[in-house]
């Protein structure tokens, strides 16, 4: 389980909602087994471009390929059957338990479910015993957990995520994104993550992208993000959390 997840590459992606470009051509390479993150300001296109991998969203133009295969030439079910998708506020059927919930993509796939789901649990630093709750009784930290045992069910080798720690607390926010790094290394995946927190992008990531009006304004590495190296929309971005670590440095030096 440790070979590299696929590639992914946008050729002129472009998506068009009558005047308003949500993707201007975008020509992007993500590296097999990468962990990709994507920020940039409300509308600038990151679920836009998120969802024309897994054809919840089909360009106006360009294509998109998934280790050198076109996904407009797949059927749209097999194809996010290899996909991992966890976004906000997970969707969770409620009238399922916790383990029909995880177990779904496997029983629509006819696959036994053989352990999987406590396997799952755990690998989400779940309790086993959660598998019989219902989703209404889990906080909402909990409930991303099972979107996550959810995604990885059908052992996809791609993960798009898009803002799946949204709208949770900072400390269980913190630990979510290092089980989901953890996981990503582990299974040897490659994943797409949307984000609003650069200081969760610059912790979690190899590679950053900041998305501008549809456009890739700046496509850097977390060490040259922070140094500034990658320019002024990077940069407007990637200052405020420079400015909050100097200050608690400051802080602590008092
Ligand atoms: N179904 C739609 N109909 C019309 N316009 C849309 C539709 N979906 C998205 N858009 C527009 O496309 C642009 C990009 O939207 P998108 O959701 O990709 O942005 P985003 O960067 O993910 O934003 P956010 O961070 O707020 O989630 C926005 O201007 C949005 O209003």
């Amino acid at each position: 389980m440790t070979t590299a997840g696929p590639a992914v590459r946008f050729e002129g992606v472009t998506k068009h909602y009558g005047d308003t470009a949500a993707l201007a051509g975008i020509d992007l390479d993500i590296a097999p087994g990468s962990f990709v993150a994507l920020v940039g300001s409300s509308g600038s296109g990151k679920s836009t471009l998120l969802k024309t991998i897994n054809r919840l969203i089909a360009p106006t133009a360009g294509r998109v390929f998934i280790d050198g295969g076109d996904v407009a030439g797949e059927e749209p079910h097999r194809l996010r059957r290899r996909i991992g998708y966890v976004f906000q506020n997970i969707g969770l059927l409620p009238h399922m338990t916790v383990a029909e919930n995880i177990a779904i993509g496997l029983r629509i796939d006819g696959r036994a479910e053989n352990g999987r789901v406590a396997e799952l649990l755990e690998m989400v630093d779940l309790p086993a015993d959660f598998a019989r709750r219902m989703p209404d009784a889990l906080s909402g930290g909990q409930r991303q957990r099972v979107g996550v045992a959810r995604a990885l069910a059908t052992e996809p080798d791609l993960m798009l995520m898009d803002e799946p720690f949204g709208a949770l607390d900072p400390v269980t926010r913190d630990q979510l994104g290092e089980r989901v790094r953890a996981l990503h290394d582990q299974l040897g995946l490659t994943t797409l993550l949307v984000t609003h927190d650069m200081a969760e992008a610059l912790l979690i990531a190899d590679r950053v992208l900041v998305m501008d009006h549809g456009r890739i304004a700046a496509d850097a590495l977390p060490a040259d993000l922070i140094a500034g190296k990658a320019g002024e929309e990077a940069e407007a971005l990637v200052a405020v959390p420079r400015r909050q670590a100097e200050r608690l440095r400051a802080l602590e030096r008092e």
